[in-house]
């Protein structure tokens, strides 16, 4: 009998701050010849990129969505609706066999809400089929981590709902890795010491047990109060019920602007742009990533990643990872003047640009 019948379909979270390493995790948790699952990206932005960035074997992938709007917070985008619309494709026959689901949030959802919903009624009915949630996944930045956690409660909660961590970018972490990475551990012991953890740069880490089947054990010690501020029915009965943090205004101050261009421009136009931008805004632009087309070659798209002043290696691709050839730029900023932004976004659309042959 096709699994979410009579067997709930387990349901993996992956969530991490904005540029944590989500889609990089997502490419080496599936791995040829694994259970058949469906991916959906949720993007923060309304412009999607990663749906193009993920490369999983064809095989196991039978369906994959990538969805615009914050998965903790969008009317409509919610895990139901989400599930609900994944559940449909299926009665649909568009999906082929599912085994599993993997959700990548965005950046910046707050797992509360989401994990709130699922363990309410779980295992969850949707459209006939049932879902349970397995984990909630984590990657949490080696370089930019233990700040984020710290200063943005939103990277607090992604770490305390984990019951499985990825520890990413630990390969950065220069000259006084040893200690830093002590103070990781000592990070993860005092927020969520009963997760598990892997580097994924460890060469013997098997990021693919991350998508082993179990049933989601969270152990984080403010869970139990953040899902009560969630429910409703407690909220008015005991409005009181202490959160341990405000989390109303999941994203405020944050905003998204996107780009969107037709026409080529030069390596070092990109790179000054780029550069500029860094200095300027430095950890207030939380994420950039976008692909471009270079005049020097346009049939070789350059991948950028900006994760707040820290620029990444950018990477020629071989080709056009879909039909779309037009430049796309997506940026992440908190606390940066909107305007000033536009403005500086248009410097890149109105430099001379070369048309493609
Ligand atoms: N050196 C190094 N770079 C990494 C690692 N993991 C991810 N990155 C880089 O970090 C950047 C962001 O990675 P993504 O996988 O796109 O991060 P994300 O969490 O999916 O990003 P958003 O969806 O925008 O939140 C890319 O340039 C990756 O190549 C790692 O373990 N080591």
């Amino acid at each position: 009998m096709e699994p979410g019948l009579s067997s709930p379909i387990p349901v993996f979270l992956l969530t991490g701050f904005l540029g944590s390493g989500k889609t990089s995790l997502l490419n080496r948790m599936m791995v040829p010849g694994g259970p058949r699952t469906a991916v959906i990206v949720n993007e923060y932005g309304d412009v999607p990129i990663d749906n193009d960035l993920i490369e999983v074997d064809g095989n196991d992938m039978s369906f994959a969505e990538t969805s615009t709007g914050c998965i903790c917070c969008e009317p409509g985008n919610d895990i139901v609706s989400t599930l609900s619309r994944l559940s449909e494709a299926m009665d649909e026959g568009k999906t082929g066999r599912i085994e599993r689901v993997v959700i990548e949030t965005t950046g910046l959802a707050d797992p509360a809400p989401i994990v709130n919903q699922m363990l309410l009624a779980s295992p969850y009915r949707i459209a006939g089929r049932l879902f349970t949630l397995a984990s909630v996944i984590t990657t949490l930045d080696a370089v930019r981590g233990e700040a984020t956690v710290e200063e943005r409660i939103v990277g607090h909660k992604q770490l305390a709902f984990a019951d499985r961590i990825a520890l990413t970018k630990s390969d950065l972490l220069g000259h006084d890795a040893a200690e830093r990475r002590s103070g990781l551990d000592a990070l993860v012991a005092r927020i969520n010491p009963g997760a598990r953890l892997i580097d994924v740069q460890d060469p013997l880490a098997q990021p693919e047990l991350l998508l082993a089947p179990g049933a989601y054990a969270p152990a984080g010690g403010d869970i139990a109060a953040w899902l009560a501020a969630e429910n409703p029915i407690v909220r008015a009965f005991a409005p009181r019920a202490k959160a341990p943090v405000d989390n109303l205004a999941r994203h405020s101050g944050i905003y998204t602007k996107s780009m969107v261009m037709d026409g080529l421009v030069s390596p070092n136009e990109l790179l000054a742009f780029i550069d500029i931008l860094r200095r300027a805004a430095g950890k207030r632009l939380l994420r950039l990533k976008g692909l471009v087309a270079l005049d020097d070659d346009p049939d070789r798209p350059i991948l950028v990643h900006l994760v707040q002043d820290i620029f990444h290696p950018p990477i020629r691709l071989e080709a056009w990872p879909s039909n779309d050839r037009r430049t796309r730029l997506v940026l992440i900023a908190d606390g940066i003047d909107e305007t000033s932004l536009e403005k500086f976004l248009l410097t890149l659309q109105r430099k001379p640009q070369r048309k493609r042959a």
